[in-house]
């Protein structure tokens, strides 16, 4: 007698799966299975996301939940795939990439959030993983996991991220580290360099499947729009450079460096996608570089409004075989011109409890923004304490940040004179504005190591902390402090 081992059974999410990506053919995609890993465990379990995906976070973490996401299983109706993109790679075309270590699952039908797709980063290689091992290593998907829902927590539009499993499977990066899968979710995984890839090979027939799935799918309106003399694809491009833009001025105003816009981090929703390098400041030094492999700055902090929309100018030219008409392309595009500033004045204005808007508001930001760049202060903490002041505070704890201590008063005087005669609603309104707790390194950084030793609630303290961000946790009060020396020496480079 031979000894065979059962195969767990499929687990049954219970919801329906939709066939959205995956009715686009086999030109876009290759079916495939995710490599198992040995003894997978729950690393930790986003119970708030599986309730609005009307999953049950009991079953989620039960054996055959964490065989499922860790790719062990398939669940019973997916159609694990793997999808084919191409892109430019700090600023260079880097002709086809793919996902190699991600694995589609499929769209499940949700009770009040449409239709999401379920993706498993690090579930083995993929016929695009290069000369890549298909697997993300325990650090980088805790960071992944948790940055995404600090975005989350923080408004920003972004993947979200519903489970993270780890296994003692031994994967080789600078040392030896473990490896982890992260399970993402959004409406769609489809990046610009989707359409990249099929506009490179002159694959038009693909290129306008792929356009016609997007805008019938997430961007409807643009097929009954009179703009751009009814071409929805220079319509499309518009909405997807407003989104972009919006998504562009968050990150901007919550001090958040992306670190890999390469385009094919560039989602064509207007999410922010792939934690990789990413840093939150914590001192507010606007050409901060956070990935240590960007030897070039080239996605520096103060830089990425304009890589925002060279990249934007990338998808414009994949998609001018479809417009037809380079004038039109370029017109769709002077839309992130218009709306990313309109979008980060917005923002700026109301991290300074300002509701409405005035004459002299940016020469304000700007004076504020290089009072905080002269002295590099710490960016979350500044406005942390400026809201309190707001609400009715003393003025000391945000004087107290500044070594220029003339310039500042002459900066708050302009600023008193120019609050709102209800200040105490101004300074409300400011602290669910300016966020208490952010996701800095070198909370990560603890949360790692504390996870690497096989203790997993440091990641779970800060998914609570990130996922209510304004609110005040004080057994945390710590966590909402100046970093300590060591953070400014961590190194955090393209390495996962
Ligand atoms: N360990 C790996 N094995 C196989 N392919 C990899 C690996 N790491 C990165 N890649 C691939 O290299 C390319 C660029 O990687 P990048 O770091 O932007 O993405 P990523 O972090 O893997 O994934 P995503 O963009 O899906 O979050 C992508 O095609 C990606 O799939
Ligand atoms: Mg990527």
């Amino acid at each position: 007698m031979t000894d065979t081992v059962a195969a767990p059974a499929a687990l049954d999410l219970g919801r329906p799966w939709r066939d959205g990506f995956a009715a686009l053919g086999p030109a876009f995609f290759t079916d495939l299975r995710p490599t198992p890993l040995p003894s997978p465990h729950l690393v930790s379990l986003n119970g708030d996301l599986a309730a609005q995906l009307g999953l049950d976070p009991a079953l989620l973490a039960d054996p055959s939940g964490i065989a499922a996401f860790t790719g062990n299983a398939v669940p019973e109706g997916a159609r694990p795939l793997a999808s084919v993109y191409s892109g430019h790679q700090f600023g260079v075309w880097a002709g086809q990439l793919g996902d190699g270590r991600a694995i589609l699952l499929g769209g499940i039908e949700t009770p009040a959030h449409g239709v999401q797709e379920l993706q498993l980063k690090g579930a083995g290689r993929t016929p695009y993983s290069r000369m890549g091992d298909g697997r993300a290593v325990l650090r980088s998907s805790i960071r992944e996991y948790l940055c995404s829902e600090a975005m989350h927590g923080l408004g920003i539009p972004t993947t979200r991220a519903l489970v993270v499993t780890g296994s003692p499977q031994p994967v080789r990066r600078e040392e030896v580290e473990t490896a982890a899968v992260v399970t993402r979710v959004a409406p769609s995984f489809v990046r610009f360099g989707h359409f990249e890839h099929f506009s490179s090979r002159e694959q038009l027939g693909e290129l306008a499947r792929l356009a016609d799935y997007v805008i019938d799918t997430f961007y409807p309106e643009c097929r009954a729009t009179d703009r751009f003399a009814g071409n929805a694809y220079a319509a499309f491009l518009e909405q997807v450079s407003e989104r972009t833009a919006a998504m562009a001025a968050h990150w901007q105003a919550v001090g958040f460096c992306h670190g890999v816009m390469n385009t094919d981090n560039m989602s064509i929703l207007g999410l922010t996608v792939d934690y990789g390098p990413f840093q939150f400041l914590d001192a507010f030094v606007p050409n901060h570089v956070c990935n240590h492999s960007d030897e070039n700055g080239r996605y520096a902090y103060n830089r990425q409004p304009n890589v925002a929309y060279w990249n934007l100018f990338c998808l414009g030219q994949a998609l001018l075989p479809l417009i037809g008409d380079q004038e039109l392309a370029l017109a769709a595009l002077e839309s992130y011109k218009a709306v990313f500033p309109r979008e980060l004045e917005t923002r700026m204005r109301a991290k300074l409890g300002l509701a409405d808007a005035r004459e002299g508001d940016r020469e304000l930001l700007e004076a504020t923004l290089q009072l905080l760049a002269a002295d590099r202060v710490d960016y979350p903490i500044f406005w942390r304490r400026l809201s309190h002041f707001v609400a009715g505070g003393d003025a000391a704890p945000v004087r107290d940040l500044f070594l220029d201590r003339p310039g500042f008063d002459a900066w708050l005087a302009t600023y008193e004179a120019r609050l709102p005669a209800d200040r105490a609603a101004a300074g409300v309104a400011m602290l669910r504005t300016n966020p208490k707790y952010v996701l800095r390194n070198h909370l990560c950084e603890l949360a790692i190591r504390q996870a690497k030793l096989g203790d997993f609630s440091g990641v779970d303290d800060l998914l609570a902390l990130v996922q209510s961000p304004f609110d005040e946790h004080p057994a945390h009060e710590a966590k909402a402090g100046f970093p300590p020396d060591w953070a400014t020496h961590i190194e955090i480079s393209c390495s996962s």
